[in-house]
């Protein structure tokens, strides 16, 4: 299957009180990947959150990736999202299977994405390409990094940090895949306004 359309990320602050009505109404406009990112330390919470994705996820149609947490996308049989301190790729590949969906940050790093590659990323994500309201302080990435990525990579390709409706068309423009969002998705004001933003991000992306 090739990995191509929305990336919805969730965040546990900003959807406090409608997290699942606003992730819902994220897969009704439709959403390709559906990553569950917390990162608090609540198991039992983050268990219980992650259960109910996988649920609403089956019904849609939708692929769930958890971030940081292998041993958790193992039990719930989901993909899993590794940032460079998250572990090692390999051992999560064998412990996942070779249909799982493996993510891994590379930051603005074509280096870090050919490494991933080679251990078995089934995409590579680079950011952060604006700024962004969730990770302030990430590292920044270029469009150009983008365009050497896709002469050299033959991985789908994903760009996350800031990413909104008004400024993701020159990243798909050069060659992205993916478009990871969590604020100019779910910053909207209501369910019916997460709907439209879906689709308009599909629209972008021509799917
Ligand atoms: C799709 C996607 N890309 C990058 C990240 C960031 O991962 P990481 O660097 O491990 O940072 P945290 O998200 O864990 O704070 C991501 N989660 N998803
Ligand atoms: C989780 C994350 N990782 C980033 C990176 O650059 O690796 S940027 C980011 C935050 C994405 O949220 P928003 O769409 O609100 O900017
Ligand atoms: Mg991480």
């Amino acid at each position: 299957m090739k990995l191509r359309g929305l990336y919805a990320i969730t965040d546990s602050q900003l959807l406090a009180g409608k997290f699942l009505s606003y992730v819902e109404a994220a897969l009704e406009g439709g959403v390709t990947l559906l990553q569950y990112r917390d990162k608090s330390s609540d198991e039992a919470r983050r268990l219980r959150e992650a259960e109910a994705l996988r649920d609403l996820c089956e019904r849609y149609k939708t692929q769930l990736i958890i971030n940081d947490d292998a041993e958790l996308a193992a039990r719930l049989n989901v993909g899993v999202h590794l940032g460079q301190t998250d572990g090692p790729l390999s051992p999560t590949r064998a412990l996942l299977g070779r249909d799982a969906i493996i993510g891994s940050t590379c930051h603005a790093q074509l280096g870090l994405a050919e490494q991933a590659a080679k251990e078995g990323a089934s995409y590579v994500a680079f950011g952060r390409f604006f700024n962004s309201n969730t990770k302030p302080g990430a590292p920044t990435c270029s469009l150009e990094l983008l365009d050497q990525a896709r002469q050299q990579l033959h991985l789908p390709i994903c760009a996350i940090g800031g990413i909104t409706l008004d400024n993701a068309a020159p990243l798909v423009a050069h060659g992205v895949d993916l478009l990871a969002v969590v604020h100019g998705l779910f910053g909207a004001e209501s369910t019916a306004e997460v709907t439209r933003r879906a689709r308009a991000f599909n629209e972008l992306l021509k799917i």
